[in-house]
């Protein structure tokens, strides 16, 4: 087990009221697991970053590294930070000095071929140019270079995908990839579903400081529906359905059917083929994180307005 934080409770005093960010919240991770965070705004997920990096403490709970409590702040050595898509680095500095400058902090070795592998890994156009003259995406590129130049052994990635492009996300996926093959950690949070789900196979979500899923994003996504029928109904409106299929549940301006299997969503299309030409858009897809993940969270806040 390389990271354990136990029953951890944080609380902020805003003005004259208290924000409970986190409540007797638990999290482990063994080295090579890349775990995604999910959690709406607000829920927390930051705070758990900053209390696993020592940014700010927490009102109760433990923090093990590697079996051990916490103490001091050495495990920091061994973490990789970066908090809200952005990095730390220099604006005045290069790629390439800002690297040097914060493995230095880490007291770890600079390793020069280690650094070109992640620029060329994170296809970083010019590591020789400040950081001010890069673009947003090569800046937030350079940072994920200076969080994992002293080879981590957990990364905490707080919303890394915020301002990189398609190119630079399938960068970053590769890198993860490469790091978690060679023993690293990953806790990677964020709002961008489709990258969350092609990489990570571990999720956790939280809403309102609590944990509401941790394990297997197969066993996340298998809640009893396997696909999804979405369309936008026509002048006639919604077609029936008929019985034992259930009710479309409106989404916006489209209708979605949930499916159980492969075999029902062939019926529900045969039955429905007649009435499918007046609709204005149709699609069968499999159910995806997003859905589930929606499903979970609206799920919580039906309960707390209940
Ligand atoms: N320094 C602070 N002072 C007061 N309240 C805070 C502070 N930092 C966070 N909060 C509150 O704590 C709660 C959790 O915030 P946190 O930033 O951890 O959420 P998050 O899940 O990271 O949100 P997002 O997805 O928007 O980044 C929120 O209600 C937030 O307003």
């Amino acid at each position: 087990m390389l990271f354990e934080l136990q029953h951890a409770s944080k609380c902020y005093q805003r003005g004259a009221h208290k924000v409970q960010a986190l409540r007797d919240f638990s999290l482990r991770l063994d080295a090579g697991e890349i775990l995604g965070l999910l959690g709406p705004n607000g829920s927390g997920k930051t705070t758990f970053v900053k209390l696993a990096t020592g940014l700010c403490d927490a009102d109760a709970g433990e923090l093990r590294w590697r079996g051990h409590p916490v103490s001091g702040h050495r495990h920091l050595r061994e973490l990789g930070v970066l908090l809200e898509g952005r990095g730390a680095g220099y604006e005045r500095l290069s790629t390439w000095e800002n690297a040097r400058y914060f493995c230095g902090l880490r007291e770890a070795r600079f390793d020069a071929a280690h650094f070109q592998a992640l620029a060329e890994l994170l296809e970083l156009p010019d590591v020789r140019a400040p950081l001010r003259q890069l673009s947003t995406g090569n800046k937030l590129r350079a940072s994920l270079l200076c969080t994992l130049i002293h080879k981590p052994a957990l990364a905490l990635l707080d919303e890394p995908t915020l301002g990189l492009d398609l190119l630079g996300v399938d960068k970053l996926e590769a890198l993860v990839r490469h790091g978690a093959g060679q023993g690293m950690g990953f806790v990677i949070s964020s709002h961008d579903l489709h990258f969350i789900e092609r990489l990570c196979p571990r999720i956790v979500c939280i809403s309102r400081g609590e944990k509401l899923y941790d394990g297997c994003k197969s066993e996340f996504l298998q809640d009893g529906t396997g696909y999804v029928l979405q369309l936008q109904a026509g002048p006639q409106g919604a077609p029936a359905l008929p019985e034992g299929l259930g009710a479309w549940l409106p989404q916006g301006d489209l209708l979605q059917l949930p499916l159980r299997d492969h075999a029902q969503a062939c019926a529900a299309l045969a039955c429905l083929q007649p009435q499918l030409p007046a609709c204005l858009s149709m699609e069968l897809r499999p159910v995806s994180l997003r859905d589930r993940y929606r499903k979970l969270v609206g799920e919580q806040d039906e309960e707390g307005q209940a």
